[in-house]
């Protein structure tokens, strides 16, 4: 899979599969999986690091999850998350963190929003790198939003929510990420653009979805939003799992015979 791939499964009209990923050993399972795509996104924050937003998050801990998944899946495409105002200081850091994430091993990178952005990510393709866009629930700018919810209901704001959408476009964006925006307006933005839409909550008629990895395999009962489907009840197999070992041990089932060393 590679940028022309993707533009063309949006014309063959063929889902593209993203999923997050964060370390090694869950990236050799989703290497063995049916999936487009792999996005070490900087939710590393909240699911592996247990901050409640995505601002702490650092490059140089976004470059060493990036590291950790391409040795997990060697072939897959990975896109890296540029971490909070990154991108934001001036072209010579934004560049510093976007070599760091290449060199960690991605192909691409993703930052959130166009308003100042333009330049930049031109900046970005220009220099080889491809960049996927994200627009509407963009969490690195939680604060100003006032929370995480959903964007594009008023009418001004999906009229704005289209023009940014074009706008990443033009930019240079290989694809856009639209997250938490009603179906209708994910619809329009997707027969409005060429470059393939990735939705997360923006329903059922965008090109592609993405979901957090550990929201999919149920691990975390306290996230629970609209959009999220539960492929696995996670957290109940792992507990289980857990207490499991620990009644062996105490019952003495574990180490059994042929799990000890003879001599
Ligand atoms: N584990 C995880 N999964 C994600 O999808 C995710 C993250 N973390 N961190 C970064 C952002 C934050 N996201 C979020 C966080 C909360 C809601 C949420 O609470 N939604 C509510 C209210 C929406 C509304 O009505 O305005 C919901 O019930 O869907 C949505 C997306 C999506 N992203
Ligand atoms: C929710 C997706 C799109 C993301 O940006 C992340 O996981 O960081
Ligand atoms: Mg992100």
């Amino acid at each position: 899979m590679n940028i022309l791939t993707f533009a063309e499964h949006k014309r063959k009209h063929e889902k593209l599969v993203m999923v997050t990923c964060y370390d090694y050993t869950a990236a050799r399972i989703v290497a063995q999986a049916d999936i487009d795509m792999i996005l070490v996104g900087d939710s590393a924050a909240m699911v592996m690091h247990g901050h409640d937003s995505t601002l702490p998050i650092s490059t140089d801990e976004m470059a060493m999850h990036v590291r950790a998944v391409r040795r997990g899946a060697p072939k897959t495409f990975i896109v890296g998350d540029l971490p909070f105002l990154s991108y934001r200081r001036s072209q010579s850091e934004t560049m510093d963190a976007v070599a760091r994430l290449m060199r960690a091993g991605a192909e691409a990178v993703k930052l959130e929003g166009i308003a100042g952005n333009a330049e930049i990510i031109r900046h970005i393709v220009d220099s080889g790198v491809p960049v996927m866009g994200h627009i509407g629930l963009t969490p690195q700018s939680v604060n100003q939003l006032g929370g995480f919810r959903v964007q594009g209901v008023e009418a001004d704001d999906r009229e704005r929510l289209k023009r940014e959408a074009v706008a990443c476009q033009e930019a240079g964006c290989f694809a856009l990420v639209l997250e938490c925006v009603p179906e209708t307006l994910a619809a329009e933005i997707t027969s409005l653009l060429k470059i393939p839409t990735i939705g997360i909550g923006a329903g059922a008629e965008t090109d592609g979805q993405v979901l957090v990895m550990h929201d999919l395999l149920g691990l975390n009962l306290d996230f629970k939003p609209k959009f999220v489907r539960r492929y696995l009840d996670g957290n109940k197999q792992w507990l289980d799992a857990f207490n499991q070992y620990a009644s062996d041990v105490r019952s003495g089932e574990f180490p059994a015979s042929e799990e000890r060393y003879a001599g």
